[in-house]
């Protein structure tokens, strides 16, 4: 018996796992390997697991019910790609349907002409007529078959554009906080499969149509010809259905619970390649270390598909079983109509192949809507990331914010990031930036300094307290207005792997590029010696994984990072350890040019652990866990002996040491 194998096979190659378990027999035993890389067991539990109640569901009841709904989905989706397509599919696939029934009233009547009395050649004459309409039928479901087939193969790919592309543009509109929030990640992942399932549910719907009139053309000859032989035909058929639900269930289930380990063994893999964790691969001998953990994880992984398929095997040879016996009475009752006299030979000759029709039919419909339910459930997963993301979604609108504002004012501002912390990253912080100054924000490791500008570039919203741009509290405000106002180069901004060109302009892409403002923003930045350094100049790709790709020291990508943002012009500049990976030359240069930028009205917010470069700043706030500890310009800072004056006197210590005349 056919088995739906319906969804690319993806819950045995996607899932993994390492014994046999039963639903409700809790989390799988953790390895060696999964605790040394991961400190601990992967969450294999299934409370995020948002489709345990509907695979639960996933039985015959709940196919037939839901089966008007998902027709309708697909045939919504189809809609929205293209409707000329969709509505030739329906045509042909009702029109091939009334075929197969004309085609087979046909085969009765021909049947009847053989086998009543009088001479052979006369029955046959008698039934040509009839044979050349089947022939006509055949041949115009044969075409019908075609321009079905034709019209689903342009609509399968547009269905999944429409699909991924609407995944990417809500999975890009969100706020940071989902991006980084744990469940929303992982409905990110599950639901990436959802675009190609709504793809293949296209098909799986044609499929459904098609077998389900031909069924019905099948089913109402059977019905004309005998009531008794409806109900055998789906005796027949009820095996195949058992066996292909029974199977989508366990590969549903079992992807879902593996997910989270799949995506593990990916992450190791990649590990394994990216360039930017080679380098220590081979230094510090990280390779084998790596490739051990996915080896062992692999081999959970097999051990899960084998198991898959032990119970698969089993399950088929039970309905082949069942399948078997079902002929067997159906074939014994036609034989006992027949002599008892209930049943003509002819109608006997066509019961049999409507029979085969029909139990043919109504496999090939059983295994299409169980592929059809298995796949809806990944669409699930697409249609419930579309919802949450929109709910997600940074807000459009709110309060305008002033022209020309004249401070920021942070007030009893308290913010966590989600999960555990013993201490929040910013603890009650009142202080204010003025604007058109250099603003310093000083502090160790971990004090708030970076989570400070994210708030302030609304990245994040307060827990508690308000951030104030001249009376307009951020939270209610317009956010596309807010972002508009600022330029960050964050610590680890990104490196994009597109020409230097791109790298820049990429700081403002909403405008076209030009190249009178390309130069200024690398000269602001103090890049074009990087530039004029590529080979290519400006249209030299920063991608060393690819062909004619360059690659840009630390410093060099921090200038670039610094051309970025001045090319945004930001009202606000939030520079965060702009000079970090410069030498102490470009150090002095890159605050120069911050200084020139601040002199020019611009607003800098800057964060560094270099105290000699915040001398010329305005004003420093300094930060200690998360509260603000001292406020005021570095000359004020210094003469009150508080924490900057000793981080301060820490650092110029390192210098006092007198240089070692030559010769
Ligand atoms: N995305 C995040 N998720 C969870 N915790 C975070 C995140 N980013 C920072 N933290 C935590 O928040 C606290 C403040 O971090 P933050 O990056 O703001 O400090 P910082 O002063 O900029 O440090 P550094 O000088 O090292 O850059 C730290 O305890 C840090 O572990």
């Amino acid at each position: 018996m056919a088995e739906s194998q319906g969804s690319g096979g993806r819950g045995t190659s996607r899932g993994s796992g390492r014994r046999e378990k039963k639903r409700g027999d809790g989390p799988p035993e953790v390895s060696e390997s999964e605790r040394l890389l991961f400190g601990g067991p992967l969450r294999y539990d299934l409370g995020w697991n948002q489709h345990r109640d509907a695979f639960m569901e996933l039985n015959f009841r709940a196919m037939v019910t839901r089966l008007p709904a998902l027709l309708g989905s697909s045939f919504r989706l189809a809609w929205q790609a293209d409707r000329r397509a969709a509505r030739i599919v329906l045509a042909a696939e009702a029109g091939r349907g009334v075929a197969q029934a004309v085609g087979l009233l046909a085969m009765n009547s021909v049947l009847g002409r053989l086998i009543t009395g009088g001479a052979i050649g006369d029955r046959l004459r008698d039934a040509v007529p009839v044979l050349a309409a089947m022939a006509a039928v055949a041949l115009l479901g044969a075409l019908l078959r075609g321009a079905s087939t034709y019209a689903t193969g342009r609509l399968e790919p547009k269905v999944e554009r429409v699909a991924t592309e609407l995944y990417l543009e809500r999975a890009a509109a969100v706020e940071l906080a989902a991006i980084e929030d744990h469940a929303f990640h992982k409905l990110l992942d599950t639901a990436q499969y959802g675009a190609g399932s709504a793809r293949r549910m296209i098909s799986y719907s044609t499929r459904v149509v098609s077998a389900l009139i031909s069924l019905m053309a099948a089913a109402g000859v059977l019905t004309v010809l005998h009531p008794v032989l409806l109900p055998l035909l789906a005796t027949m058929t009820l095996p195949t259905a058992w066996s292909a639900l029974t199977n989508a269930r366990r590969r549903y289930e079992s992807w879902h619970t593996w997910v989270q380990h799949a995506r593990a063994g990916y992450l190791l893999s990649g590990l394994l390649t990216e360039p930017a964790a080679a380098p220590e691969i081979r230094v510090h001998g990280v390779g084998p270390f790596l490739l051990r953990h996915y080896h062992a994880m692999s081999e959970t992984a097999e051990a899960e598909q084998a198991r898959l398929a032990r119970l698969a095997a089993r399950t088929g040879l039970i309905a082949a079983a069942w399948t078997g016996l079902a002929n067997v009475a159906t074939y014994a009752t036609l034989g006992g109509l027949l002599l008892a006299g209930a049943m003509a030979l002819s109608v006997a000759g066509t019961a049999v192949i409507a029979i085969r029709t029909g139990s043919s039919s109504l496999d090939n419909l059983v295994v299409a809507v169980n592929s059809l339910h298995e796949d809806a459930l990944f669409v699930g997963d697409l249609q419930k990331l579309y919802v949450e993301a929109a709910e997600r979604a940074i807000p459009v609108g709110g309060d305008p914010l002033p022209e020309d504002p004249r401070e920021i004012r942070f007030e009893n501002v308290t913010f966590s990031y989600p999960g555990e912390s013993a201490r929040p990253a910013l603890d009650d912080v009142t202080l204010t930036l003025p604007l058109g100054r250099i603003v310093a924000l000083v502090g160790e490791n971990g004090s708030g300094k970076t989570t400070l500008v994210k708030l302030l570039a609304g990245l994040y919203k307060p827990d508690g307290g308000r951030i104030l741009w001249d009376g307009v509290d951020a939270a209610t405000a317009d956010r596309h207005q807010l972002a508009e106002r600022v330029a960050m180069v964050a610590q680890d901004f990104k490196r994009w792997p597109f020409t230097a060109r791109v790298n820049v302009a990429i700081g403002r892409s909403s405008v076209p590029l030009t190249e009178e403002r390309m130069a200024t923003s690398l000269a602001e930045a103090g890049a074009e010696d990087v530039v004029a350094d590529l080979p290519r100049g400006l249209d030299t790709l920063l991608a060393r994984q690819f062909n004619g790709g360059h690659e840009l020291s630390g410093g060099q990508w921090q200038r670039l990072g610094v051309a970025r943002a001045a090319y945004r012009r930001g009202r606000i500049l939030v520079v965060d350890e702009p000079t970090a990976a410069l030498d102490a030359r470009a150090e002095l240069e890159v605050f120069e040019k911050i200084r020139a930028l601040a002199s020019a009205g611009q607003t800098v917010v800057l964060i560094t652990h270099r105290l000699a470069s915040v001398r010329h700043a305005d004003l420093v706030h300094v930060l200690d866990q998360g509260r603000l500890a001292e406020s005021g310009t570095p000359d004020e800072l210094l003469a009150s002996g508080g924490i900057y004056a000793e981080l301060y006197s820490l650092q110029a210590e390192q210098y006092s040491a007198p240089v070692p005349k030559a010769g």
